[in-house]
């Protein structure tokens, strides 16, 4: 806090949050503890922070204090009550939905989210008798009656906005509150928008999850997940039980560090995608050879109205289809020179890729169908290039699609 004792700016946290350069030695970035354990000073010691009498760190599985200041960096800028990081998102979502759920618990999820969380939901955790149900919850009535038929004891409802990879918004207050109303809690996946963008448990939401790989740490070079709780009993059962026991999903220590230090730009860097990616879909809307563009800031977005409602900006990411249909797409990304074909998103390097046969292809044709994503959808990360550069790229591909 400043000195009238007010909360500093998302910016200065971001940088300066819970790290004090004269409690180690004077050194302006904080020490990166690349340690798998810690030395005790007497049995009674190490006895007593396993019993979590003592707060010391001993392993780094449990904890370690690099990784407690990005956590703490973390809570800070999604305005949560705690925060555990883990290796990948996918450890951070199986680690915080194993906690939360057991055997004859139900998952009520949205229709669309990425891949491996799919996966997860559909293949992970019905084998061990979570129930689990998807529903299109941009329409708040599915989500009503989904939850008024209460068939189990302890229920999350999970959903990305928004959604990998079409675009698809939830209005997170609304849909927040109602599962409040039937005593669910709720899981919002912020990873397209990051806290800069938009901050679910200031909306309602109980968790928070993140694929830190992607737009906070910024640059490719990492794999990173994190979870942020209303809740900070929750908090610390995911990280002694999901992280410690159920799924190991550690985070390194020197991963943590460069998330931090992609942290320091994170505002930065969001503008610039958000700024090029206006143009970019307004570009694409206007070609004659795209059929449909999905961007939250494109007035025509039926859900345009919620996305000013609930995102400070519309993102860097965009989901679009040519009028030739898959083929067309492909030849399109084939085409590319500059924008790199790869999945993830997030990066400084303009990303594509076909969801339906990539980041999506864990769900069955019929499936895709039903969950709203088509064979001919192209996913952009629209990067940090040279906005003049990433157009050209695209025309000149879109002309040979
Ligand atoms: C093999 S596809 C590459 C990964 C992609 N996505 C990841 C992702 C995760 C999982 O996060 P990790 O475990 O850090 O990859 C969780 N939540 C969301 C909204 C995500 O997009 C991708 O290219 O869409």
């Amino acid at each position: 806090t400043n000195n009238k004792n007010t909360q500093l700016g998302f910016n200065t946290r971001a940088i300066h949050h819970a790290y004090d350069p004269q409690q180690h030695h004077g050194a302006l970035v904080p020490p990166i503890y690349q340690t798998s354990t810690f030395a005790f000073p007497n049995v009674a010691y190490g006895a007593a922070c396993f019993a979590g009498e003592e707060s010391g760190h001993f392993y780094t599985r449990i904890s370690n204090p690099t990784l407690a200041l990005l956590e703490a960096r973390i809570a800070s800028l999604e305005q949560a009550q705690g925060a555990v990081v883990f290796g990948s998102g996918m450890g951070a979502i199986t680690s915080c939905i194993w906690s939360m759920l057991q055997p004859g618990d139900e998952l009520i999820a949205d229709i669309t989210v990425y891949g491996c969380t799919f996966a997860f939901f559909n293949t992970g955790l019905t084998q061990f008798g979570i129930k689990v149900r998807f529903v299109d919850m941009s329409n708040l009535d599915s989500l009503r009656a989904a939850l008024a038929d209460c068939t189990a004891k302890r229920r999350v409802v999970y959903f990305e906005t928004p959604a990998n990879p079409n675009m698809r918004l939830v209005d997170i207050a609304a849909a927040s509150q109602l599962a409040h109303q039937y005593h669910a809690l709720t899981v919002v996946d912020n990873t397209y928008c990051t806290p800069y963008l938009q901050q679910p448990l200031n909306l309602g939401a109980d968790v928070v999850v993140h694929s830190a790989t992607k737009y906070l740490g910024g640059h490719g070079d990492l794999m990173a997940g994190a979870a942020a709780f209303v809740d900070p009993e929750l908090a610390q059962k995911v990280r002694l039980f999901g992280l410690k026991d159920m799924t190991g999903a550690v985070l390194s220590p020197n991963d943590a560090h460069l998330v931090m230090r992609g942290m320091k730009t994170l505002s930065l860097r969001l503008d610039r995608h958000c700024d090029s990616a206006e143009v970019v879909a307004q570009m694409l809307e206007e070609h004659s050879k795209t059929s449909k563009v999905c961007y939250p800031g494109l007035p025509s977005c039926t859900q345009h109205d919620l996305a000013k409602q609930q995102m400070r900006r519309f993102g860097g990411m965009i989901a679009f289809e040519l009028i030739g249909g898959m083929e067309a797409g492909i030849r399109f990304m084939d085409a590319l020179q500059l924008v790199t074909r790869a999945v993830s998103l997030g990066d400084a390097e303009s990303l594509a890729q076909h969801p339906a046969s990539m980041t999506h292809a864990t769900y069955t044709p019929e499936q895709r169908a039903a969950h709203g994503i088509s064979d001919g959808l192209v996913r952009l990360s629209v990067g940090l290039e040279d906005l003049s550069d990433i157009l050209l790229d695209i025309e000149q591909a879109l002309e040979q699609s």
